[in-house]
């Protein structure tokens, strides 16, 4: 044989191009992009014999041909060779992974770089074989290469191994998953997220650290900076004692004007007795002037609540010369203005000639303002000037009706005024009423006119003084105080305090834990003597529902003259009907835990059923219209104006003994109408008021022990006040929700189970109606009233 089978391979190593080298033993990423085979391992025959040819070239050559053989070793594979060689494949390998891929040449590309590599190996392998020292030179080569050879195929071995290894993973994570039919698989109980609490408030601390006082504090009258007489007076009214937030809020607003350095903003209860915390410390500051000037006004959101403020003032003024208004817009404005404004005239040569002058120059400010006192100029006196008093002290009104006095009363001046009482302020607030608050202050803040100055200020005011602050005490009241700061910002308060009233248990915790802010926003209260029922109702049959509900012994029949309850929680989640006489029907009540949901279908199974005991005919007394004591004594509310004269007509129509009892109350009622109703409901000739949300704040009726919320109130805050028009000043009252499928979970997440109301151990209770006495008569008198409703609404040729 003329020469070694692979005579002349130059090691990949070797070649100039380091990235051709290397392919051959870099492991490929998929079985397509196999090793490059090095191409001139298997030398065609033409070649050998050019190798023979060339061998027989000069000795001299040989050397530098030996040498230039040594040195075509590259240093990777040098230092493979020092390493220890083949065992360290691996390490090469992972180490080449490591670095940059190299990009896949296309085929052509790869013939190409052939042909160019062709013409160096023919040089070398010409030069390497002549004579004996061409074999061994060729030996010596054919040794390299088949240790090449072996690095090759372990590392193209370790390579395939990988590559074996990387599909068995990958098959066994594209296992299939394991089927288990529709069985769900256990799961891990889930972690409860806990609940944000921030460590930092963002309310400032007024309102965040507000003064707390328990709900069960009291303070006897006479204790405190009160008029001796007005003691006495309360006291034969049966009010010995302040309630806890008059306890609270007295002190602070007991005292004289100086020492008043703060607005005092309360959040309590309904039916704590807010009114009489501030009308008290009116009347002790204004007892004592010795003229009539407007120092005091107080904005309420409705006209009722003006005739109530007004009530509790006439109360509490006795043996006073203070003047009381009230101002509601349900009179002429020109009448309200006589009677809170008094004209005069008085002799002013320098005032009457300063307005003719101006009259002469046509000069008008203000536009018609002027051109009226210009009017009523020429009807006085000569040399008089028309002047203006007030002709009350306090004034109770409506914010709308202020801003006209404000704006179109001649003489009607806030500059006097040294207290502005907002009641229901969160209602006050929500809505704008001709940007009231804006209009009030701006008026409040304003410089005095020179007439209504005192003598020091008028020689300030001659000095050129900058006008001294005017010392306004504001007191800010609702039973759902916001806690919105663009809101209470708006009223601009000087150093505000808070005060809340808890219940004893909590009165102790918030003593001692500093109150947060989401704490402080979070705190509605109830009276703790409600009773909060739920009711699930069918939606087409709902006053069927409310007829059997007002028919029902539990809620009916009992005397509206005792305070007693027929539903007395006995323990946490349960109650009883306590036992009256002839009275067979009984409620045992899930608590709202057991209902989760109104949509659940068992609920009949945990709920409980009130028995219709007169549709047993066990006891017929309880609806009778004679039977005055077993009359239902109810507050019922539905969401607007339109259902509450649907509602009304439909119960007159279903059970025509109710007839007589129904009042409604709605926003289209006049104030002498509803004042009427109150009237009659309070002596007994009324039992059952229908009413839309109009009477939902500030209402205070005694002796109301049922709230009916037929339609569901717009949200949580609506809720606290419709039930808070019963369980008033420590009585017990009861308050029933009908809910229907749809409303169910809100009623239940955002009412019931609602952590911004306070409730205590308290829960609502979810009962059943029974609805067995609804007979088929019964459904037929209902789809006689529906049509008679329909006839009403569209007229009777329809
Ligand atoms: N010190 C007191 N002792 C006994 N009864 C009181 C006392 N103070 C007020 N009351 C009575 O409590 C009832 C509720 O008072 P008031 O109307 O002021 O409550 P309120 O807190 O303003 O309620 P709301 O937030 O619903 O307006 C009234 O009938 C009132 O006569």
């Amino acid at each position: 044989m003329p020469g070694p089978m692979y005579a002349r391979y130059v090691p990949p190593k070797a070649q100039k191009n380091p990235q051709a080298t290397s392919r051959p033993l870099k492991p490929t990423a998929t079985p397509s992009t196999q090793p490059e085979i090095p191409q001139p391992l298997v030398a065609s025959k033409k070649e050998k014999k050019l190798k023979q040819e060339k061998a027989e070239d000069s000795e001299k050559k040989q050397k530098s041909r030996s040498e230039n053989s040594k040195k075509r070793k590259t240093p990777q594979l040098e230092e493979h060779e020092h390493e220890g060689g083949d065992d360290d494949h691996g390490a090469e390998l992972k180490r080449r992974r490591k670095e940059p891929s190299v990009p896949i040449k296309s085929s052509t590309e790869g013939k190409k770089k052939e042909k160019r590599r062709k013409p160096k190996k023919e040089d070398n392998s010409t030069a390497s074989e002549s004579g004996s020292g061409a074999e061994d030179d060729s030996d010596e080569v054919s040794k390299a290469h088949e240790r090449v050879l072996a690095k090759w195929k372990k590392s193209s071995k370790i390579s395939e191994d990988l590559r074996k290894k990387e599909t068995t993973e990958d098959k066994v994570e594209e296992q299939p998953p394991e089927l288990h039919d529709l069985v769900p698989l256990p799961q891990p109980e889930q972690v409860p997220d806990e609940e944000y609490r921030p460590t930092f408030s963002t309310l400032p601390p007024w309102l965040a650290q507000p003064t707390t006082v328990s709900s069960s504090t009291k303070t006897p009258f006479k204790e405190m900076n009160i008029n001796p007489k007005l003691v006495e007076h309360l006291s034969s009214k049966g009010l010995q004692d302040a309630s806890a937030v008059q306890s609270a809020v007295l002190p602070l607003l007991l005292a004289n004007v100086k020492e008043r350095q703060h607005d005092v903003c309360v959040s309590a209860a309904t039916g704590s007795g807010k009114t009489l915390a501030y009308i008290l410390p009116l009347i002790e500051s204004l007892r004592n002037y010795g003229n009539t000037e407007l120092r005091a006004v107080v904005v309420v959101p409705t006209r009722e609540l003006v005739s109530q403020v007004r009530d509790v003032v006439d109360l509490c003024k006795v043996g006073t010369h203070i003047q009381v208004g009230v101002s509601v817009g349900n009179q002429s404005f020109q009448a309200e203005r006589e009677q809170l404004i008094q004209r005069s005239e008085r002799c002013d040569s320098e005032a009457t000639a300063a307005l003719e002058e101006r009259a002469s120059k046509r000069v008008t400010r203000g536009g018609d303002g002027d051109d009226d006192l210009l009017d009523e100029v020429s009807i006085v006196l000569p040399k008089h000037f028309p002047g203006y008093t007030s002709k009350v002290d306090l004034l109770i009104c409506t914010p709308g009706r202020l801003v006209d006095h404000i704006t179109s009363t001649r003489g009607f001046s806030l500059d006097s005024v040294e207290w502005l009482v907002v009641d229901e302020a969160d209602r006050l607030l929500d809505e704008r009423f001709q940007e009231w608050v804006d209009v009030v202050l701006t008026n409040l803040e304003s410089e005095k006119t020179p007439e209504k100055k005192s003598a020091p200020e008028q020689i300030s005011s001659y000095l050129q003084y900058p006008p001294e602050k005017r010392q306004i005490t504001k007191v800010v009241l609702s039973a759902t105080m916001t806690r919105d700061l663009e809101k209470l910002g708006s009223l601009r308060l000087r150093r505000p305090v808070l005060v809340t009233v808890t219940n004893p248990q909590q009165g102790e915790k918030a003593a001692t834990e500093p109150r947060d802010e989401f704490s402080a926003s979070s705190q509605l209260h109830l009276p703790p003597t409600l009773v909060e029922w739920a009711i699930p109702v069918d939606e087409s049959e709902k006053p069927l529902f409310l007829l059997q509900l007002l028919k029902t012994k539990s809620f009916a029949g009992r005397s509206t003259k005792t305070n007693q309850n027929p539903v007395s929680t006995t323990k946490r989640g349960s109650a009883e009907l306590l036992p009256s006489a002839g009275d067979s029907s009984s409620i045992s009540s899930s608590s709202s835990d057991d209902s989760d949901s109104a949509s659940d279908s068992s609920d009949s199974d945990k709920s409980n059923t009130l028995h219709d005991a007169e549709s047993k005919g066990k006891s017929g007394k309880g609806s009778s219209v004679e039977g005055k004591v077993n009359m239902p004594n109810v507050l019922i509310f539905t969401r607007s104006n339109e259902n509450t004269a649907r509602l009304a007509h439909l119960l007159k129509a279903l059970h025509p003994p109710y007839a007589e009892l129904i009042g409604t109350l709605n926003r289209s009622a006049s104030s002498l109408d509803s004042r009427k109703l109150l009237a009659a409901f309070r002596k007994g000739k009324k039992s059952i008021i229908i009413a839309s949300d109009r009477a939902s704040r500030g209402l205070d009726v005694r002796n109301l022990q049922n709230i009916v919320n037929y339609d569901m109130p717009k949200d949580l805050q609506g809720y606290v006040h419709r039930v808070g028009r019963t369980a008033r000043a420590g009585e017990s009252g009861q308050a029933w929700t009908l809910y229907e499928n749809a409303e169910g979970r809100w009623f239940w997440n955002s009412i019931a189970k609602a952590k911004e109301i306070e409730r205590g151990e308290r829960r609502v209770e979810r009962i059943r109606l029974d609805m067995e006495g609804v007979d088929e008569r019964m459904r037929e008198a209902y789809e006689k009233a529906l049509q008679g409703l329909q006839s009403a609404v569209l007229g009777p040729k329809n």
